[in-house]
């Protein structure tokens, strides 16, 4: 299997439990719930993506033969000498190209692995952090994990439907778009009405980080 990656980077993780750690992150190309193009937007599953996952032509993307050469360019990315190492795989929807080989290659290398999802495929039974962040409109299958991480507001979600799914964590995430302070309003909003949810705001792009 060949990968398709748009960019990699290290960064801090800027949402939901994990925000604040040391991480590199790998962001596959593409996506089932959106082509990507904008053209394409008001029709897709997915109206609201904030990421440009089209192609492979971003910085420290490529297309990747092995795994092996993707794990090298991982840990290229962390550095030497570095412990605690951890791998954010994202995108795009990651869960389209994640496969054992690259599973074994990253827990050979020493990382653990977070992943970020749309749900709508099962998660790689590998993965050491699963985050789903459901999509109205689409049907989830993976209704475990360590995250949910629900955009806020999502006209659609039945809240006390996925509430009742198996996840350690719940966090909204305000929905970034034009009317971004009142969906921060309109998520503190249902947290203070349902205390077992928590905020999560995206405090990379508050701190201008990758
Ligand atoms: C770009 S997605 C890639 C991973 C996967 N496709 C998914 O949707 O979970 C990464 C995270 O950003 C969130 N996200 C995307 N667009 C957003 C927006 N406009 N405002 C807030 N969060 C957003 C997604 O819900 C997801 O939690
Ligand atoms: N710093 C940082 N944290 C993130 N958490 C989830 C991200 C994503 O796009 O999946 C993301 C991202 O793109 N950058
Ligand atoms: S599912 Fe994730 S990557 Fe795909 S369009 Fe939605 S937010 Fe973007
Ligand atoms: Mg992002």
């Amino acid at each position: 299997m060949s990968y398709a990656v748009k960019e990699m980077f290290l960064t801090l993780q800027g949402e939901g439990v994990n925000a604040g750690r040391r991480a590199v992150f790998v962001r596959f190309a593409g996506c089932n719930l959106w082509s990507g193009r904008e053209q394409d937007r008001r029709t897709a599953i997915c109206q609201f993506c904030d990421t440009d996952f089209v192609g492979t032509d971003g910085l420290g993307g490529g297309k990747f033969g092995e795994a092996a050469a993707l794990v090298a360019a991982v840990e290229n990315f962390w550095g030497d000498g570095v412990a605690e190492r951890f791998v954010v795989l994202t995108g795009g929807e990651p869960m389209l190209q994640i496969d054992d080989a690259l599973v074994d290659a990253l827990h050979a290398a020493g990382f653990r692995i977070a992943v970020e999802t749309n749900g709508t495929l099962a998660a790689h039974p590998g993965i050491d952090w699963i985050c789903v962040s459901p999509k109205a409109n689409s049907v989830v299958v993976q209704r475990s994990g360590d995250e949910l991480k629900l955009v806020w507001p999502q006209p659609g979600t039945d809240i006390d439907e996925v509430e009742r799914w198996d996840f350690a964590h719940r966090l909204l995430q305000p929905m970034d778009d034009a009317r971004g302070a009142a969906n921060v309003e309109a998520a503190i909003a249902v947290v203070m009405e349902r205390p077992h949810w928590r905020l999560s705001l995206q405090t990379h792009k508050y701190l201008g980080l990758r």
